[in-house]
């Protein structure tokens, strides 16, 4: 397990170990007052403030407890409803529920402008665009509510932050700009590597001939990808992509120009996607909002480039599912990416070592680097890319491993791992018996960085900065 996994499932441990310990407490303020109530029956005495709140916490908790799997369907009220968060800004989010007003029955998505109950705040159970949640106290005139409850995620990915993914759409374009294939495979190995389906999409086909075309579908087939091709401009190959889309949460990502807010746009307004009946998030009533995430509406109104903000939003498309648009997001910080797992995001390895099921590497954690009985050959287009790949790899987790050595050293021990490989782990805390979190981790390698004079990386473009920096938010 990856240091960075490990941290985030001893945080979600945490967080769901909060809320028992409260109720317990509380349980044991209310047990006691049950027994001075028995000791003297006689005395009226007024519920005391502490038996007050510890009645107010059990009804906060019984609808709070646990995490609401993903199938419960817990009775609603007329003030609740479940929805989708489409976007959070500053201490609001936005969450789309369904609303079943129509006389056929039929259901129509209304946008609601929630804040997240101080409750989830302290128990620290977080909030993420894409996550299905239970919304109460709502007014639906003014559409306003309250996010009272989240249910389990099946995926989340922290570059953009979007929760329940189940899709991500790599995008690149034949011309203006070109595909550069150690690009490309950047791209590819980071969405192989959270272990979301992908789909590929070659964009602008329009621009090239049909050799051109023909030449990257055989390269691609080689790499182990069938690319869809489509032009946003011509509108070859939307259909298809609409088809891919449909009843999926998916996140654009590719460079930037290749045409992402383009296809966005055509994918949303495309009038003969606009089946009726079912698509019940469109249109969306209430959102002003949801109608300026339009790529020329939003640099007018703002008056800054129109990728100034880095707040993920979740587009509906008019077939349903949705789309995130990732302004901004648009290089790949291979973060989550460790030297044992780089191989496994090779569609090409991964077809060498599922062949041979007899011929294995002679290693068990072998790195694929030619060592004599490895049975990765180097006999295919990629296998420098691998190599490049690795190194930059070694060299951040060299990087991390240093940051934490010298500065903290205390929170580190160096481990003989399987195979001879060494391992950094932290240092429990004497006291506490507790690791360090995360967020301090990726603090001290910020801090390490804000101490380096000759410090020339551009903070705002970096993205190994920006993931750790998403990920402390
Ligand atoms: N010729 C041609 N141009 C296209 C096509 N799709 C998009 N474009 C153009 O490509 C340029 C970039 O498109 P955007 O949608 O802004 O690209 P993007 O991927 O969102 O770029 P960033 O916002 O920088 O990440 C725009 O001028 C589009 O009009 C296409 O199919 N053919
Ligand atoms: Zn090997």
């Amino acid at each position: 397990m990856s240091f960075a996994s490990s941290f985030s499932m001893l945080r979600h441990r945490a967080a769901a170990s909060a809320a028992p310990l409260l109720l317990l407490r509380r349980f044991r303020c209310l047990r006691i007052a049950a027994r001075h109530q028995q000791q003297n029956p006689n005395k009226q005495a007024p519920p005391s403030r502490n038996l007050l709140k510890a009645k107010q916490t059990l009804k906060e908790f019984s609808s709070l407890a646990p995490v609401l799997s993903l199938e419960a369907s817990p009775p609603l009220t007329e003030s609740q409803a479940i929805g989708v968060v489409a976007a959070s800004q500053a201490n609001f989010m936005r969450v789309i529920v369904p609303e079943n007003d129509e006389p056929s029955g039929s259901f129509r998505g209304v946008e609601i402008l929630c804040v997240v109950r101080a409750l989830l705040k302290k128990i620290k159970r977080r909030v993420m665009v894409g996550d299905k949640v239970l919304v109460g106290s709502i007014d639906w005139v003014d559409r306003r509510g309250m996010i009272e409850n989240v249910f389990h995620r099946t995926s989340e990915i922290l570059d953009p932050p979007v929760a329940n993914v189940d899709q991500l759409l790599v995008l690149f374009s034949l011309e203006q700009p070109k595909p550069e294939a150690f690009t490309l495979t950047r791209f590819l190995v980071e969405a192989e590597s959270t272990g979301i389906p992908l789909t590929l999409a070659l964009n602008k086909t329009e621009l090239v001939d049909n050799e051109i075309i023909s030449s990257w579908k055989a390269r691609l087939r080689s790499w182990g990808y069938e690319p869809v091709f489509c032009s946003v401009e011509s509108g070859h190959g939307l259909d298809l992509l609409g088809f891919k889309l449909r009843d999926q949460t998916t996140v654009i990502v590719g460079p930037s120009g290749v045409g992402k807010s383009s296809l966005i746009n055509a994918l949303r307004s495309n009038p003969s996607n606009a089946a009726e009946g079912e698509n019940w998030f469109e249109p969306v009533l209430g959102s002003k909002w949801l109608e300026d995430q339009r790529v020329g509406e939003v640099s007018t109104r703002s008056g800054r480039g129109k990728h100034t903000t880095r707040h993920v939003s979740l587009l509906p498309l008019s077939e349903g599912g949705f789309l995130a648009d990732t302004p901004g997001f648009n290089q790949p910080s291979l973060l989550k990416v460790t030297k044992q797992s780089l191989a496994q995001t090779f569609p090409e390895i991964r077809k060498m070592l599922s062949a041979s099921e007899i011929e294995k590497c002679s290693f068990n954690n072998c790195l694929h680097l030619g060592e004599p009985g490895c049975i990765v050959k180097g006999d295919w287009e990629r296998y420098s890319y691998y190599f490049q790949l690795l190194d930059e790899i070694r060299i951040r987790e060299e990087f991390q491993l240093r940051t934490f050595g010298t500065k903290r050293e205390g929170d580190v021990r160096l481990k003989m791992g399987d195979m001879g490989v060494q391992q950094a782990e932290p240092r429990l805390e004497p006291k506490k018996h507790r690791r360090q979190s995360r967020k301090r981790i990726n603090q001290s390698i910020l801090d390490e960085l804000d101490d380096d004079d000759d410090n020339l990386l551009d903070e705002e473009n970096d993205p190994i900065l920006r993931a750790l920096r998403n990920e402390n938010s």
